[in-house]
């Protein structure tokens, strides 16, 4: 598969107001974006969320973080959202259903093209489920490396207030990772599209790393895909 290249075309969404006025707004579907999707994967608390802000702010990625997502979901007075907290508090995996629908929406529901999806696929299973039902892969995937014993302080010092920030969980999140996580990291490995990331250092000294990815990446696949960019490839070949 390759990066979707599917033809643009646009649905329109009817809304009305409190007011009685009504609001049609065209909207993208995602089938029909040229989507660019960066997974970054790496351990709890290897630095993930802080990094695709970073990435936000500089190369205008949206960041979708799927954690972050199932945290939402979770505080709804629903079934799923009952599901989804017994599952992060055992530093179990929700079943991919969930977490791609979840994933589909936000992404349909925002006009860019540029995805960073943080802390997803976390299973093989997971990565099936969204190459099938969203029908692209990643551009590349950023892993980040760090020991455990620093991924265990960083958590244990993050003071946010999560439900699966325990010495308990933590434990059972890194064996997770090892166990379901890292055969993904493999996977794309074996396909020459993991960048991996020493994730010690200071957070710009990460950053630097992580930069010239996207530089290569924007200056290969974006710009040349711009009118009047084509002269960006045939200046760098
Ligand atoms: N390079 C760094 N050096 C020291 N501390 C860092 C560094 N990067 C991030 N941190 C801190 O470590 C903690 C975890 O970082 P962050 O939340 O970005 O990790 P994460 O990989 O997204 O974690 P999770 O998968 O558990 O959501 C945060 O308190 C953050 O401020
Ligand atoms: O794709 C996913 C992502 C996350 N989870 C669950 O959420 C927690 C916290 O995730 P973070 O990425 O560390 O914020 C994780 O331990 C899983 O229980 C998931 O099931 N599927």
């Amino acid at each position: 598969m390759v990066p979707c290249t599917w033809k643009f075309t646009k649905v329109f969404t009817t809304r009305i107001l409190d007011d009685g006025v009504i609001e049609e707004k065209d909207q993208a579907r995602i089938e029909d974006k040229n989507l660019h999707i960066v997974f970054v994967l790496g351990g709890p608390g290897s630095g993930k969320g802080t990094q695709c802000s970073k990435i936000v702010d500089t190369f205008g990625f949206s960041h979708l973080s799927a954690g972050e997502l199932l945290r939402r979901e979770m505080s709804s007075d629903t079934e799923i959202g009952a599901m989804i907290c017994d599952t992060i508090k055992e530093g179990k995996i929700v079943p991919s259903e969930v977490t791609v629908k979840l994933l589909h929406k936000h992404m349909e529901a925002n006009e860019n093209n540029k995805f960073l999806i943080d802390g997803f696929p976390r299973t093989d299973e997971n990565r099936v489920a969204f190459e099938q039902f969203i029908g692209v892969e990643p551009v590349f995937v950023l892993y980040f490396e760090c020991p455990e014993e620093e991924m265990v302080r960083r958590v244990l010092s993050r003071n946010e207030g999560r439900i699966d920030d325990n010495i308990e969980t933590i434990k059972k999140r890194l064996k997770v990772f090892r166990k379901l996580n890292l055969p993904v990291i493999n996977h794309y490995s074996a396909r020459g599209k993991v960048h991996k990331i020493n994730a010690v250092g200071t957070i710009d000294g990460v950053f630097d790393n992580i930069r010239s990815h996207f530089v290569a990446y924007e200056c290969f696949n974006i710009a040349p895909l711009q009118a009047g960019r084509s002269d960006l490839i045939h200046a760098s070949t």
